[in-house]
């Protein structure tokens, strides 16, 4: 595990190159809004034209909420680094999603998950797309709700099996998808709850879904530094007892 650990890491580091000087956006397809110059965003951010809620944020929900697109689409509005775990994963293995299943198998799959659960919780500035399981394994569940929010993206099943009919899912490959959607949803959905914001995605386009994210996530980060700082004055305040 340890040099599968380090093809993790370097994988990350060439992915995470590679999206900063533009050769790959994270998405299969080409996203809807143009992938802002990162160098251009990040000079203003240090020249205090842009100000950011956060510097690290998860997406989680079922498959088809959007969170890979939301997710790059999120990332190019805070200027932060994106990092979405299937491609990621699809790099260091050197095969796809199906192909993972079908030849390695979902174990494999998901130990992969975890190993890169592990490393994207220790990045500094980014926004991270998850896989629609990956925050229903409990382990990364708890490791990413520790290192900062979770974003859960929802849409009804007709919307997932809409937004999925013409990709390759392995966990769809059934006779019935939209059946199957509705079953898994409903077995998955009190994990999904656990996540720290939660946004709709149905019949919204996208620019409208980033700026709640945003809009949610700046109330989240006030409520959330008055919560440490009491918490801290509480705790320096025992220890002077
Ligand atoms: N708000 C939206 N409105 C319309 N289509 C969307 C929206 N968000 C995502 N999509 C599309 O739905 C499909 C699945 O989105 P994706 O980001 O891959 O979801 P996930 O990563 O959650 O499985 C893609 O074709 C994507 O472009
Ligand atoms: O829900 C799941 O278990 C999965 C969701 C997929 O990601 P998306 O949610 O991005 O489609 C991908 O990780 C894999 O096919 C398994
Ligand atoms: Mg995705």
């Amino acid at each position: 595990m340890g040099e599968w650990s380090e093809r993790v890491g370097a994988g990350l580091r060439a992915y995470l190159h590679e999206n900063e000087t533009g050769h790959e956006h994270g998405l299969d397809e080409t996203p809807l809004t143009a992938p802002a110059d990162s160098r251009r965003l990040s000079g203003m951010f240090s020249s205090g034209l842009i100000d950011r809620p956060v510097t690290w944020v998860a997406l989680a929900g079922f498959m088809g909420t959007g969170k890979s697109r939301i997710g790059w689409e999120l990332s190019r509005a805070l200027a932060l680094h994106f990092v979405d775990t299937d491609k990621l994963i699809t790099r260091v293995v050197g095969k796809s999603i199906p192909e993972v299943f079908a030849q390695e198998g979902e174990n494999f799959f998901r130990a992969c998950e975890q190993e890169v659960v592990g490393r994207v919780t220790r990045l500094e500035h980014a926004v991270i797309s998850l896989g629609g399981g990956t925050f229903i394994h409990e382990e990364n569940r708890r490791m990413l709700l520790e290192r900062g929010p979770v974003v859960v993206l929802w849409a009804t099943p007709e919307t997932v099996y809409q937004r999925t009919k013409n990709s390759d899912r392995p966990l769809l490959r059934v006779e019935d998808p939209l059946s199957k959607i509705r079953t898994l949803m409903n077995e998955r959905e009190s994990v999904y709850r656990q996540g720290t914001i939660h946004v709709h995605s149905d019949g919204r386009p996208s620019e409208e879904i980033v700026e709640e994210i945003i809009e949610r996530l700046w109330a989240w980060a006030d409520v959330h530094h008055a919560y440490s700082e009491a918490a801290e004055g509480e705790w320096s305040g025992r220890a002077t007892d």
